[in-house]
Formats: structure tokens, C-alpha cells, sequence
């Protein structure tokens, strides 16, 4: 099988999983910076949609603001965020209380965040992380549940579950992103946000690791806002892009349309920017997934 675009992911025929309205985000500093501004965009179940735009646009200030992880002095000044869960219901993230938001965060949505892969608490092992997280989300499982489940999100991000028992500075750059990823994961969250999530790396572990985050997302159908300001390689991973551009999202669209009739000139000039773009969209990580990344059954060795 070859995994290739989907429109209809697009298109938004599919549910929406996600709905951020109006939402704007000042840093109370001396003047104040308003880093997003009325904001607006639905995220679909299943797709993968690529926030993208340079440096000091406000992609990481939205992001956390979705997942109200934002602190002081960035404040929400206005809007919502609505999560619409699988189970029923909808959720108003930005009333959520304290206790609320932790069994929100992870179990609903999840992040990895830029240079993740420093996050890893350097004195316990891989083990004791994912073991804590589990635990504190379903205190009542099974340890024989919880290593399971463990070896099984190692597996799957391709590091071998052998690696339990190591510590963080006993694992390459590449393998301790993966373990982030296999910890944003664990709980089965509808969505996933992923700021910069691979930039550290090098290219070919960086590859890999978009691959895997696109068989994943088409195993087990997980959303993914993807956040970068490596727009080619948006382009290859994403059914649809939103382009911010100094705090605003000024155009949001399939990614193929944008790549072939992006309506914003700041589009078009990010476009511009990127030689590798005069041509055809590239088609790398897409189709290479299956013949170049792990086996279909997730079983794959361990990879740097
Ligand atoms: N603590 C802060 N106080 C004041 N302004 C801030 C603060 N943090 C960020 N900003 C400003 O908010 C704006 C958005 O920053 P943000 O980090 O969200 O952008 P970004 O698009 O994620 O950039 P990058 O790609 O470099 O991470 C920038 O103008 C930034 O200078």
C-alpha cells in the first residue's frame, strides 16, 4: 500500500476534532506584543495540518495557547478553543480547571515540543517516564498492562524496547525524539501537536521520523498539527497548511492548492523563498513510508 494525499481529509468531510476561534494571544511586556491575533481554524480527525510561517509569527504562542500551556506574561486575551471529543461532547479548553486540563493534556491532546528531546528527565530511565505518565492518567493498570503498553509505543516509534532501561544521555538525538513521540502517544490522544519536532536532527533521522509520524497517523488516526518553518516540508507531509504571518493566519488551504494557487502574497513569497518548490510536490515521505520506513506490523528494529 502507498500512502498518498487524501483530499477528502481535506476537503473536511471528515468530523472535526479541534475548533479554535478568534483566538488572541498578547505578552503583557512593556508596550505589549500581541504575537496572535483572532486566530480561527478546525482541525479534522485523522489529518495532518502544517502551521507554517517565519520565524516570530506566533506558532508556538498559538500552540500552547490551544493547550493552554502558555505562562505569564502571554495571556489569552479573547477567543475559544472547543476539542470534540470521540467519546461525546465537547470540551471548553480554555474553562477547563486545573485538574481538568491534566487529564485533558496527554489523554486528549498531546505535544512534542521544540527540542523535545531534551525534556527527557535525565536521572530516571525511559521505564520509570512512560510507567509515571500512564499511571498518573489510569492509576488502576496492571504492571504487566503498563509494560505492554510501554514496549508496545517504543515499538511502534522504532526504538527497541530494550531501551526501557536506559537513561536519556544513553540514547542518540534521534532515538530520544522518538521516545517523546512514543510518550505523546501513550494515552491514544486524538491529537497530536508537534512543534519543530524533528528540527534538531539530521535529515535522513528526520525523515524517518515524518514518516513514522504519517504511518502512525494513518494506523491509528490521531490529528496532527504540525509546526514548522520548513514549508517544502510541510508541503510533503500535511493534507492542509495554515500561514501565519505576523500573529495572524492569513491563508488556510489544502496543501496542494497552496503549493499551486496560494491566494496570499506572503504565501507566494514563502514559496518563492524555497528553490526547491519550483517543481512538482515533492512526494519523499509519503510514498516512501511503507517501502523505506518500518514494516506494516510496527515490529521494526531500532533506528538512531
Ligand atoms: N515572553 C515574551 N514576551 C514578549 N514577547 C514575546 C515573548 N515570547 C514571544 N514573544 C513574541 O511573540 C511573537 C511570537 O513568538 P513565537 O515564539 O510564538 O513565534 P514562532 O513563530 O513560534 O517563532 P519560532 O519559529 O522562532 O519559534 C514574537 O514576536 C515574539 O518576539
Amino acid at each position: 500500500m502507498t500512502t498518498t494525499l487524501q483530499p477528502d481529509r481535506a476537503a473536511g468531510s471528515r468530523a472535526a476534532v479541534l475548533t479554535v476561534e478568534d483566538l488572541t494571544v498578547v505578552y503583557e511586556a512593556d508596550p505589549p506584543v500581541t504575537a496572535v491575533r483572532n486566530a480561527g481554524l478546525t482541525l479534522h480527525r485523522g489529518e495532518i495540518l502544517g502551521l507554517a510561517g517565519e520565524s516570530g509569527c506566533g506558532k508556538t504562542t498559538l500552540a500552547y495557547a490551544i493547550n493552554r500551556l502558555h505562562r505569564p506574561p502571554a495571556r489569552i486575551a479573547s477567543g475559544r478553543v472547543t476539542f470534540h471529543d470521540r467519546a461525546g461532547g465537547d470540551l471548553d479548553v480554555l474553562a477547563l480547571t486545573d485538574v481538568e486540563l491534566r487529564a485533558f493534556r496527554w489523554e486528549k491532546l498531546s505535544m512534542v515540543f521544540q527540542g523535545a528531546m531534551n525534556a527527557l528527565n535525565p536521572v530516571t530511565t525511559v521505564r520509570a517516564q512512560l510507567r509515571d505518565t500512564l499511571l498518573a492518567h489510569r492509576p488502576g493498570l496492571s504492571r504487566a498492562r503498563v509494560r505492554e503498553r510501554s514496549e508496545e509505543v517504543l515499538r511502534r516509534v522504532g526504538v527497541d524496547p530494550r531501551r526501557l532501561g536506559s537513561f536519556a544521555h544513553e540514547l542518540s538525538g534521534g532515538m530520544r525524539q522518538r521516545v517523546m513521540i512514543a510518550m505523546a502517544m501513550l494515552l491514544e490522544p486524538q491529537v497530536m501537536i508537534m512543534d519543530e519536532p524533528t528540527t534538531a536532527l539530521d535529515v535522513v533521522v528526520q525523515r524517518e521520523i515524518l514518516g513514522e509520524i504519517v504511518r502512525l497517523r494513518d494506523e491509528l488516526d490521531f490529528a496532527v498539527v504540525f509546526i514548522t518553518h520548513d514549508l517544502p516540508l510541510l508541503l510533503e507531509i500535511s493534507d492542509r497548511i495554515a500561514v501565519m504571518l505576523a500573529g495572524e493566519i492569513v491563508e488556510l488551504g489544502a496543501a496542494d492548492q497552496l503549493h499551486r494557487h496560494a491566494r496570499h502574497p506572503y504565501t507566494r513569497r514563502l514559496l518563492g523563498s524555497f528553490p526547491s518548490l519550483s517543481g512538482a510536490r515533492g512526494a519523499f515521505i509519503r510514498s516512501g513510508v511503507d517501502e523505506t520506513t518500518a514494516p506494516a506490523d510496527g515490529t521494526t528494529g531500532e533506528r538512531a
